[in-house]
């Protein structure tokens, strides 16, 4: 089988040109098959304030009312997906931009109200791998956007690391496949405010007991459930790293690993 690497990059990465332009650096790098999934969350929070839309957070999840959708729309499929293709177009990888709308890549349903209504926000339902396969088989890279669609003509504001955990284990069909979260850190911490506490190896157990303790907090809770479904659905190995991780050769961060 052959291999891919599927990187997702997250908000505080994307946000700062040189950061992201490091990573890019070190993606283009990157031999073989490969896909970059980004988030945007704070560009998005950002541009909305601007437009004088004010951003309503619970939990650290973003509410996406209507007005909203519109504004993620635009900057995750646009802002952010398109200058990330332009960026790796000057660094020589031929790169397409989608969301899961295109091709019809990843549908997806309008979270069901509980006791928050998180507005439009899709929970995948599916991921169709055929036509992004041929893609990938021309040695093309896609880019994709934290977007999908509920086949009735919405979008959906979709977290990226759900996305990315969900293309890579729909690609187990046809590839190894290997998913790297690349976040601002050097990988899973032992202690949140030292960033030499790194967790080399991190099972669901001990993920587990340090989100209980609180040492593993926020953003770093849906990563890590993220990034364990993926290994259960056949992903072969999961990184939890910053740009750093990406060099080749090198295992930086935090891998996941279903033994005890
Ligand atoms: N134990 C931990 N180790 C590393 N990061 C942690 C930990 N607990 C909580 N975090 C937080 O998780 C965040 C990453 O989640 P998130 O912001 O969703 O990532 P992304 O930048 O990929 O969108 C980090 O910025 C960090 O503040
Ligand atoms: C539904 C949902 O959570 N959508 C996310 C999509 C962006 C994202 O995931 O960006 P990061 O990877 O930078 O956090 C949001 O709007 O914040």
């Amino acid at each position: 089988m052959q291999k891919i690497t599927i990187v997702k990059v997250g908000g505080k990465v994307v946000e700062t040109p040189e950061s992201l332009q490091e990573l890019l650096h070190d993606f283009a790098a990157l031999q073989g098959h490969k896909i970059l999934v980004h988030g945007g969350g704070r560009s998005a929070t950002k541009i909305a304030k601007q437009l004088g839309i004010e951003t309503q957070m619970v939990d650290g999840r973003r509410i996406t009312d209507l007005e909203t959708l519109k504004v993620v729309t635009m900057v995750y499929a646009g802002l952010v997906n398109k200058n990330i293709v332009a960026s790796l177009q000057a660094k020589g990888v031929n790169s397409v931009g989608l969301t899961g709308a295109d091709l019809n890549l990843i549908t997806a349903i309008k979270r069901p109200v509980k006791d928050i209504d998180y507005g439009y926000v899709g929970d995948v339902k599916s991921v169709q791998i055929k036509e992004l396969t041929t893609l990938i088989q021309r040695d093309v890279v896609p880019v994709i956007a934290p977007l999908t669609h509920d086949g009735k003509g919405n979008m959906l504001n979709t977290n990226a690391d759900t996305m990315a955990s969900s293309l890579a284990s729909a690609l187990t069909q046809e590839f190894d496949v290997q998913l790297i979260y690349c976040f601002e850190k050097k990988g899973v911490l032992s202690n949140p405010d030292d960033d030499d506490t790194v967790i080399t190896n991190l099972t669901y157990k001990l993920f587990k007991q340090y989100q209980e303790s609180g040492t593993i907090a926020a953003g770093m809770i849906p990563k890590l459930d993220n990034g364990f479904n993926a290994l259960t659905n056949g992903v072969k190995k999961v990184m939890i790293t910053n740009t750093q991780g990406l060099k080749e050769g090198i295992d930086t961060g935090t891998i996941l690993t279903n033994e005890s």
